[in-house]
């Protein structure tokens, strides 16, 4: 049985998913107003149209949830995550993580979190291009779960992988954790200089040196530029930084077009992780010597010290450099 922590949009389409590949699943819901309304409906609004499958098992009782599971998935927003985990019960069942954040009271990222929080659990990230509509509804799409663990690294992918949903093992937790968190602050200038109408070369370079910053950071971090390369870093900050159904993307987009961060947060429900991840991000980043001047540049507009003219300006104006 699998347990899957997070009844958002992601956390639902796993739940679907996990079943399409024959697993039993519960599907832990924080709110039980919600969930029984999840129940009665047997749809979630934030992936319209979907059906839940009747096996699906649904709770807000973490601990009925996790009974008997020999996976526990992850699936709460980065900030959330502490919070969350401290209030379930003990388990021998490893941890996947699905979140793509850095968490702005401490600078982890997930697995750090876990790490401490949970001492001793064993732990594997899964990330990649997976729009969890499309992942619902059981689109094609690849992933990759990294673990330091061989066993579970191997075993994940059995789990959780069906003939429309292709995962691919990997060990570097490090570079695929930082590639989920930075493309969603990335994806926030793709968005911003679409929605200011400065052209589809301004993204394209931004998103390659885009990829440039997360790689060094990775690597500082202990991660490899081929993880970076691969599905969890360029796979995924493609999909961020020119999908529309992007929320970082589309919330960069109503930036560039003049709206306030304020206004369309809170016309928002769900999480758009890279605006609490960018200054985390970047303090990260300086913490370990790496300058990531495009996340910078996304943390000072967020933050309200820069505008998006003076942060375009700034990063064409930097000192040139080979590439
Ligand atoms: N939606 C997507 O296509 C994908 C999302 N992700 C990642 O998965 C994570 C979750 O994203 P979504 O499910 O899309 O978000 P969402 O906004 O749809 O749902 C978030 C879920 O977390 C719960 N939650 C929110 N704040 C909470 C809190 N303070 N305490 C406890 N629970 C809380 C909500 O009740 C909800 O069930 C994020 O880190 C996101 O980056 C990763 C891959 C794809
Ligand atoms: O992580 C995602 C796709 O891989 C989802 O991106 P958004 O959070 O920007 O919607």
């Amino acid at each position: 049985m699998i347990a899957i922590i997070g009844a958002g949009a992601w956390g639902t389409a796993l739940a679907i998913q996990a079943h399409r590949a024959g697993r039993r699943v519960t599907l832990w819901v924080r709110d039980p107003a919600r969930a029984a309304a999840m129940q009665a409906s047997r749809c979630n609004d934030r992936l319209p149209g979907i059906a839940l499958p009747a096996a699906l098992r649904l709770t807000a009782d973490a601990a009925e949830a996790m009974a008997g599971a020999s996976l526990v998935v992850l699936v709460v927003p980065t900030q959330a995550l502490a919070a969350v985990l401290s209030h379930l019960p003990p388990t021998a069942a490893p941890f996947l993580l699905a979140a793509k954040g850095v968490e702005q009271s401490s600078l982890r990222l997930p697995d750090e979190i876990v790490a401490a929080l949970r001492p001793g659990s064993r732990t594997g990230i899964l990330s990649g291009p997976t729009f969890a509509a499309e992942v619902a509804a059981g689109l094609p799409a690849a992933a990759v779960v990294a673990s330091r663990d061989a066993a579970l690294r191997d075993q994940v992918p059995a789990l959780l992988g069906s003939a429309n949903f292709r995962l691919y093992a990997g060990d570097d937790t490090v570079g695929v954790e930082v590639g989920g968190a930075a493309k969603n602050v990335i994806a926030i200038a793709a968005g911003a200089v679409i929605g200011a109408g400065l052209g589809e070369n301004a993204r394209a370079a931004l998103v390659t040196r885009g990829l440039a910053e997360i790689a060094r950071l990775a690597i500082a971090l202990g991660g490899r530029a081929e993880t970076v390369a691969g599905l969890s870093g360029l796979g995924d900050l493609l999909l961020t930084c020119t999908g529309a159904a992007s929320r970082n993307f589309s919330f960069g987009l109503a930036l560039g077009a003049g709206q306030s961060a304020q206004a369309v947060l809170s016309a928002r429900k769900s999480v758009t992780e890279g605006v609490a991840t960018a200054p985390a991000l970047v303090a990260r980043a300086r913490a370990a010597g790496v300058e990531m001047p495009i996340a910078e540049a996304v943390a000072r507009v967020l933050a309200g010290r820069e505008s998006l003219a003076a942060a375009v300006e700034r990063l064409m104006g930097r000192p040139r450099r080979a590439e």
